[in-house]
Order: C-alpha cells, then sequence, then structure tokens
C-alpha cells in the first residue's frame, strides 16, 4: 500500500512552515488582524473577516483558521465580563416586540429598554449605549450598527431562528457574539404552514374578503379536498416533519425530499424520502422547509416549475429567497401553479403592487410562521437566556458564530482545525445522495495523554464539514454537538495511543461514516464504512489515506480521485486532459493494494474542470470510477 508523491510543489511545500502569530492591530480596536506567511502559497498579512456562514466553501482554508482564531480571540475578549459584571448592570435593547417572561428574565439581570420601530439612524445612535441587543426578522442589524456600537455591543440575540437579517461577518469582526433561539417556534411555524394549506384548499382568505365587499360567490369558491392528496414537503428538519406529521392527521399522502434526513425518522412518520424531482413531479401540495442556502436560493423556478404537475398547490413558510418570485407569477398565470400560500417574500414587506402578492390565486401572511402567543413567550424565554449566559460569559448552545478556546491551545491545533473540517467536507461529498448521515467515527491517532488532548474544536470542526454544506447551520465549538444532535448525527470519537513525538499533538485523524452508500465505492473500508485518513505535515494538511488506499494529497484547491487499473501511463493520461482544458494540477499521488491491479489516484487541482473534462476523464478505459471533490 505504498503511497507515490507527484509535484513539482511538493519539496517548496514540505521544506516550508507554516508560521502563524495573531497579533493585535491597534490596541484601541476590537478588530484583530493576524499575518500568516507561506510564500509558496503567497497568503500574507491577512486581514479577517469571519463569518462561518458567509464562507464560500472553496475559500482559502487558511483564511479559516485565522478566522477561527480571530472569532475565539474576540470572543473571549467581548465574554470578558468583568467590565459587565463588575460596576453598572448591562444594558439590553429590545428592538421588537418580545414576550413578558423573556423580558422579566432580562430585566432580573439588566436594565432592559424597549424601543420598537427604531429607524436605522435611531437605532445606530442608541446602539452605543447597549451591551446586548435582541431583535426578531424585523430589525436590520447591519454593520453600520456595529461600528455605531463602538465596541460596546457584547451580543445580539435573535429571537427566532433565521439569522439572514444580522451581519455575522461584522458581529464576528466586531467581537460580537450572536445567539437564536432555534427551538421554540418550530411548532408555530408548521401550525401556520398547515393553516396555509387549508385555507388555500378552502379558499378562505378570498371568500371573506368577497363577503366583505358584499358578494355572495358560493360557485366560485369551490375548493379542493386534502384527503387523498399527495404532499410534498420540501426539507424535513423540525418544522418540515411537523407538517408531515400534521398532514399525515389530514388524511394526506406525504412524502418529502430532504438529501440529508435520516431516512428512519421518515419512516417513523410514514413518510417516504424521494428525489426532488419525484417529489416535485408527483405531488398536489409543495410545503418548502428547507432553508435558504446557496444550493436552495431559488430553487423553485421556471425549470423546476415546469415539472410540476398542473394545478399544483405551494406553500412557503420558510424563506420567500427559495422561490425565484417572477418565475411563480408565470407559473401562476399559465396554470402550472394553481395557488400559492405564502408567508414569507424575497424582500419585506413586499411592495405593495408586487404582482405575485396582488394575484387572486395566492394567499399571503406578513411572515406570522412564528407569531403564536406560545411561540413568542418560548422563543422570548429562549433568547433572554441565552443572552443573559452570554453577558455571564458562559458557553452558548445556540451561537452562531463562536467558537471559545483558549488562543493557545487554538495556534497549536490550528492546522489540524483545517484538516478536520478538509475531512468533514470531503467525507460528507462522498456519500451518495439520498442516504442520511446518522453516525460518524472520528479516531485520532496520538501520543498525548488523551486527558491533555482537548479534540472538542477538532470534533466541532469535522461537523461542521458534515453539516454546513447540505444545510443553513453555522457550526462552532460551542454548537457543533447540539446542532448534529439536532440532525440526528452521531459522532463518537477514539483516541489510539501511539509512540511518536509528544510535540505534534495529533498524528493522523481518520473520519469514517457509516451505513450509508457511497457515490466513489473505492471509499468503502473492509467494513463497509466510508473511511478517510488525514496527516498534518509540515504543517499543512494531507489526504493519507482512502478506503484502503494510501494516498499522499495535501488538501488544497479541489481533488480527483480515480479509482483504474494499475497500469502504466495512467498518470499521464488524466493529466493530459487536465492540461488541454487548462486546469492545473497542483499535486497527484497514486496508492494501491496489489501491484498491477487496481490503484487509486487522488488528483490536487487548482481550479474545477468543467463538465467535459470530467467527461473525458470518465471515458479513459482503464477508469472504472471517479469523483470530483470540493474541498
Ligand atoms: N415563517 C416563519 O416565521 C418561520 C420560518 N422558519 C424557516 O423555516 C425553515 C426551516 O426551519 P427548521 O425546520 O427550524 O430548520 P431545520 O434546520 O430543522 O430544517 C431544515 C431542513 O432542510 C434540509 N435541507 C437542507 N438543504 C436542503 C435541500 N437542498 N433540499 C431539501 N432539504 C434541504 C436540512 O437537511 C434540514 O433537515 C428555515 O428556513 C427557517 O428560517 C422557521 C421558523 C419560523
Ligand atoms: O424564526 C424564524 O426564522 C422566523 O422566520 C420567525 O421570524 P420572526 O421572529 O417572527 O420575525
Amino acid at each position: 500500500m505504498a503511497a507515490t508523491s507527484i509535484s513539482s510543489a511538493t519539496n517548496k511545500l514540505t521544506n516550508q512552515k507554516l508560521a502563524f502569530s495573531p497579533q493585535r492591530k491597534s490596541p484601541n480596536t476590537s478588530s484583530t488582524h493576524l499575518s500568516f506567511s507561506h510564500s509558496s502559497i503567497s497568503l500574507q498579512k491577512v486581514s479577517i473577516s469571519a463569518d462561518f456562514k458567509s464562507l464560500n466553501p472553496r475559500a482559502s482554508t487558511i483564511s479559516n483558521v485565522l478566522k477561527t482564531v480571530q472569532q475565539a480571540e474576540q470572543v473571549s475578549k467581548s465574554l470578558d465580563l468583568d467590565s459587565v459584571a463588575g460596576s453598572t448592570k448591562p444594558t439590553v435593547l429590545v428592538s421588537e416586540k418580545l414576550g413578558e417572561a423573556g423580558l422579566d428574565l432580562l430585566r432580573s439581570f439588566g436594565n432592559v429598554e424597549c424601543l420598537y420601530n427604531l429607524s436605522p439612524d435611531e437605532l445606530c445612535s442608541k446602539i452605543s449605549e447597549c451591551d446586548a441587543l435582541i431583535v426578531r426578522s424585523g430589525t436590520k442589524v447591519t454593520r453600520q450598527v456595529f461600528e455605531a456600537a463602538k465596541g460596546r455591543l457584547k451580543v445580539v440575540g435573535r429571537a427566532g431562528v433565521g439569522i439572514d437579517n444580522v451581519d455575522l461577518q461584522a458581529a464576528t469582526e466586531f467581537g460580537c457574539l450572536v445567539v437564536n433561539a432555534p427551538t421554540a417556534n418550530t411548532i408555530a411555524a408548521a401550525e401556520h404552514g398547515i393553516a396555509l394549506l387549508a385555507g388555500m384548499a378552502r379558499n378562505v382568505a378570498q371568500a371573506d374578503a368577497s363577503i366583505k365587499a358584499g358578494k355572495w360567490l358560493r360557485n366560485k369558491y369551490v375548493g379542493v379536498s386534502m384527503v387523498g392528496k399527495t404532499l410534498a414537503v420540501m426539507g424535513f428538519g423540525k418544522v418540515g416533519s411537523e407538517v408531515a406529521r400534521r398532514a399525515k392527521g389530514l388524511g394526506m399522502n406525504v412524502i418529502a425530499h430532504d438529501p440529508y434526513a435520516p431516512a428512519d425518522r421518515a419512516r417513523a412518520l410514514g413518510v417516504e424520502l424521494v428525489s426532488f424531482d419525484q417529489a416535485i413531479s408527483t405531488a398536489d401540495f409543495v410545503s418548502l422547509h428547507m432553508p435558504l442556502t446557496p444550493a436552495t436560493n431559488k430553487v423553485f423556478n421556471d425549470a423546476t416549475f415546469a415539472k410540476m404537475k398542473k394545478g399544483v398547490r405551494i406553500i412557503n413558510v420558510a424563506r420567500g429567497g427559495v422561490i425565484d418570485e417572477d418565475a411563480l407569477v408565470r407559473a401562476l398565470e399559465n396554470g402550472t401553479v394553481a395557488q400559492a400560500a405564502l408567508d414569507v417574500f424575497s424582500e419585506e414587506p413586499p411592495s405593495k403592487d408586487s404582482k405575485l402578492v396582488q394575484h387572486e390565486n395566492v394567499t399571503v401572511t406578513p411572515h406570522l410562521g412564528a407569531s403564536t402567543k406560545e411561540a413568542q413567550e418560548g422563543v422570548a424565554v429562549e433568547i433572554a437566556e441565552a443572552v443573559v449566559g452570554a453577558l455571564k460569559g458562559e458557553l452558548s448552545a445556540t451561537a452562531v458564530n463562536a467558537p471559545m478556546v483558549p488562543p493557545e491551545i487554538l495556534s497549536e491545533l490550528a492546522p489540524y482545525v483545517i484538516l478536520a473540517e478538509k475531512l468533514g467536507r470531503l467525507a460528507v461529498q462522498l456519500v451518495a445522495g439520498g442516504s442520511g448521515i446518522q453516525s460518524v467515527k472520528v479516531v485520532y491517532r496520538s501520543s498525548r495523554d488523551p486527558d491533555s488532548l482537548d479534540t472538542r474544536l477538532l470534533r466541532a470542526m469535522i461537523t461542521k464539514g458534515i453539516i454546513e454544506p447540505i444545510s443553513d447551520a453555522h457550526i462552532n465549538l460551542v454548537n457543533a454537538d447540539f446542532t448534529a444532535k439536532q440532525k440526528g448525527l452521531r459522532i463518537s470519537e477514539e483516541r489510539v495511543l501511539i509512540d511518536s513525538s509528544p510535540e505534534n499533538p495529533i498524528q493522523s485523524i481518520q473520519v469514517q461514516i457509516s451505513n450509508v452508500q457511497s457515490k466513489f465505492a473505492s471509499a468503502l473500508s473492509e467494513n463497509g464504512n466510508i473511511s478517510i485518513e488525514g496527516e498534518v505535515k509540515y504543517g499543512i494538511p494531507h489526504l493519507t489515506r482512502v478506503g484502503p488506499f494510501s494516498v499522499d494529497v495535501s488538501l488544497e484547491g479541489n481533488l480527483i480521485l480515480c479509482r483504474q487499473v494499475d497500469q502504466p501511463g495512467m498518470i499521464g493520461r488524466v493529466g493530459n486532459i487536465l492540461g488541454e482544458s487548462n486546469v492545473n494540477v497542483s499535486f497527484m499521488s497514486v496508492g494501491r493494494v496489489v501491484k498491477r491491479t487496481k490503484a487509486l489516484m487522488a488528483i490536487g487541482v487548482d481550479e474545477e474542470p468543467d463538465k467535459d473534462t470530467l467527461r473525458k476523464i470518465g471515458e479513459v478505459s482503464a477508469i472504472e470510477e471517479f469523483v470530483f471533490l470540493d474541498l
């Protein structure tokens, strides 16, 4: 199982050590700048803007780590609350209506000011007197707000799930923790989805308006029945599964599409998990419950509406941005979509003369999904507890932008942090769509005494790598276990004690995903698990094993894995195809189990090859399977 590394860059890279040193730019600013130098990858003086959510998955991993370190520094600084706890009580500004129980809890800890409907300027002029700000979806917490806070604002609490109205990047840069309340409004949102579904099926809103306009239109408002109809739940998470449960009670046949939901959770509710196309082409009603991510942005568009059953009815209680609203108007006009019931819009509030809002077959509500007394009391308590905890400097289970690890541990673990996230990101891409991930095992080989090796950050980064490409969750040290649990993901860890230099905290990290199918069978180890392993070599994370194959490829750029018949000339053939398409190869490594039988080739590429190039690679006769992986 020997591995051969072939790269012109290898020597350069392996001879240079990654230098890493956090430095404060100026003593009177809360923003931290880190310098990072490595001549072969020309990264010097990186100024950080940290935000896990906004990370382009293909952005520099080094800057990810810098962001992580910077976040930890800023957060530990911002949560060093001697100043708050000592002299005066903290001031909490509540800018939107919040349940009384939450307000009471806040009042028991600090000074609470409820100022609703502030203009952006008013918010900016008030914020420098506040240690915490609590908002819902109606307050835009922009970069200007963080700038105007002049370093005093320590925590923003979002009383709800979606945090798209908070500039997370700016929050992190300014050392401000952001927490949300992800569970208390689930039932309310699900009930609102069902209310919209039933109200739409029976034209309740239109009929009500017509009577109030002096009409009595019994023939016009004949509805459709729900019993026996097929409902497709798009996004089978917290809200989606509660909608499914309720729709079953209405006698509906419920199917769901969620590439990452465990099939047994769906089965337990009598729901079949199906492909996207199958869901939308067979459903009479389609209810949207997926997060707004780059993958789901405008996923309902002309092309997808065209695949739907004629006369389909759509409900959206998730986020307006998952629908191309102009395309929905066209689909309503040509009869593909019979009716739509919408609680959320790409712009809120939508313009008064919006064609969509004014369409006679559309029912709208002003983002009321979370608006029940019960949910608002629950959300208020959930967010008040999170904000008070953060102001006391405690770890928060619902923090969305802040790992909390001492800087000295972070700097030692920095390259392993990159490795861990990359391995998670790689492993999840090897899973065949449709097989829900439930069980992940991480094996660390280390000479350190387990008690002196804190792997929480690494586990968090593996979780981040696995979950973030498939959801809008923001994973960090604080919320990783919480989010994994919520998503039904079990992550177990094993430490294998080895005899090596205790200077290196870890020799290797192996990530195994069990009970799933792989889109690249060669990544399966003997026990049928997807298994990949990596090491840090001279500060650079490397992939060192895929299934039973040893390889050695630096985890930068993108990766192509090919399994082929082990024979001469393969490297040249694939290299030529990539070269002809102007795709730069950074590394190549070949591993094999037995000479002249099967080999695995790992190719690092700077650019993403186009479909045609990948097709040509697949057509090389000795190549038995291959996969392109986005690092
Ligand atoms: N209208 C309102 O007032 C409210 C709206 N919401 C919104 O509802 C949505 C769902 O919230 P939760 O259920 O709490 O979140 P969740 O994270 O529990 O569920 C989201 C599900 O979508 C799945 N998913 C990810 N990518 C997908 C894709 N491409 N196709 C299909 N499914 C995909 C995930 O695997 C996950 O299971 C969010 O967008 C949230 O912001 C939530 C509460 C109130
Ligand atoms: O929790 C969410 O994601 C929501 O969309 C609820 O928004 P709201 O707090 O009612 O403005």
